[in-house]
């Protein structure tokens, strides 16, 4: 077993691989080391939610209707501040934010190459009860002409244009993990020494799996082929049944996934509703990553990835992971939605 010394630090990583990254001049690797350091102090924060006043509701709603965590709105202010500070990127859109924030570089120009779209808070529902929670962030390259303002349309760019995505977990351990293009790699925390280490090198999907993750309490809100491909999940026959697995926030689920093999599943709930999770900041930078570890990212008969964007907070389903798993689940919708 390598001792902690003799793993790469994120740090290190970012330098070596420097090169790899698209039309890379190093602001990318700013960027990345940015969000680094908001990981660190976010992580500061939720390491002792009990003990500082930011257990609880925020006593407002965000622009989904939802109500908004003290801790979603602390993550949001301490990754936009990060960001802004830095003067690294055009512009930031949050989960939190209605509409998308311009920034200029520090010159005062618009000079700057990405843009940034972030949840900062994922799974929220278990903030209060001590279970993981995590961070999602997509990053594109802008497609308004330098020197210009940003504009909606460089964070309406469908989920193939990324440049890099990742997530931090904030569980037993806290992890980011990341991709730009070239596989994914995951960095674990030292909290003595404030080192995130290269812990997970290409971290890959294994082909199948025997985990399945969806709120079953939805059930009967599911299409006739959702029903039937949870029914196959849950049937004694060859490998199964499989294992039902769900924390509630989409970054740890995932990320069991992605190392133990498994799907992961939030579909439309009845016909009003488009799913939960938002395409912008959830669904592409999770897809990006799924499909960089080998794994599929699905609406159940389309690409995630390919999807055009209409809305800042537009809904989608997802069905993201072990390959075989997924493909098994188109199969049940298309012959039996
Ligand atoms: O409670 P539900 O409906 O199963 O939803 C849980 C899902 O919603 C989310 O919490 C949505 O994310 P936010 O917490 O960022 O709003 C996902 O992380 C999670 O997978
Ligand atoms: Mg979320
Ligand atoms: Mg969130």
């Amino acid at each position: 077993m390598t001792s902690t010394n003799q793993k790469r630090t994120l740090g290190e990583f970012i330098f070596d691989n420097q090169s790899s990254f698209p039309y890379s001049t190093g602001e990318l690797s700013k960027l990345i080391n940015a969000i680094r350091l908001a990981a660190k102090i976010t992580n500061h924060e939720v390491n002792k939610a009990g003990l500082v006043d930011i257990l609880g509701d925020a006593g407002n709603t965000n622009v989904q209707g939802e109500d908004q965590q003290k801790l979603d709105v602390y993550a949001n202010e301490k990754f936009i501040q990060t960001l802004i500070q830095r003067g690294i990127v055009c512009g930031i859109a949050s989960e939190e934010e209605e509409d998308f924030i311009a920034v200029n570089s520090i010159d005062g120009n618009n000079n700057n190459k990405y843009v940034v779209l972030i949840d900062p808070l994922d799974g929220s529902s278990n903030i209060d009860v001590n279970a993981s929670v995590g961070t999602i962030f997509s990053i594109y390259r802008r497609i308004s002409p330098l020197g210009s303002p940003v504009e909606l349309r460089d964070f309406l760019q469908p989920g193939k244009n990324q440049v890099a995505a990742g997530y931090i977990m904030y569980g037993t351990s806290t992890m980011l993990v990341f991709t730009t293009g070239n596989g994914v790699n995951g960095f674990t925390l030292n909290p003595a020494l404030g080192t995130f280490y290269h812990s997970h090198p290409n971290m890959k999907f294994p082909e199948t799996g025997r985990i399945y993750s969806v709120n079953e309490g939805n059930y009967v809100h599911f299409s006739k082929g959702i029903k039937a491909y949870i029914k196959y999940c849950q049937k004694e026959e060859g490998d199964r049944p499989y294992t039902s697995r769900y924390i509630g926030a989409m970054v740890a689920d995932f990320h069991r996934n992605l190392i133990k093999g498994g799907i992961y599943m939030y579909p439309r709930i009845g016909p009003k509703q488009n799913g939960k999770l938002r395409l912008t900041y959830e669904c592409n930078p999770i897809a990006f990553l799924t499909e960089q570890a080998k794994g599929k990212a699905t609406t159940g008969t389309k690409r995630i990835l390919d999807i055009e964007p209409t809305e800042l907070h537009q809904r989608e389903a997802i069905f993201c992971g072990s390959v075989k798993m997924v493909e098994k689940l188109e199969e049940f919708i298309l012959n039996g939605d």
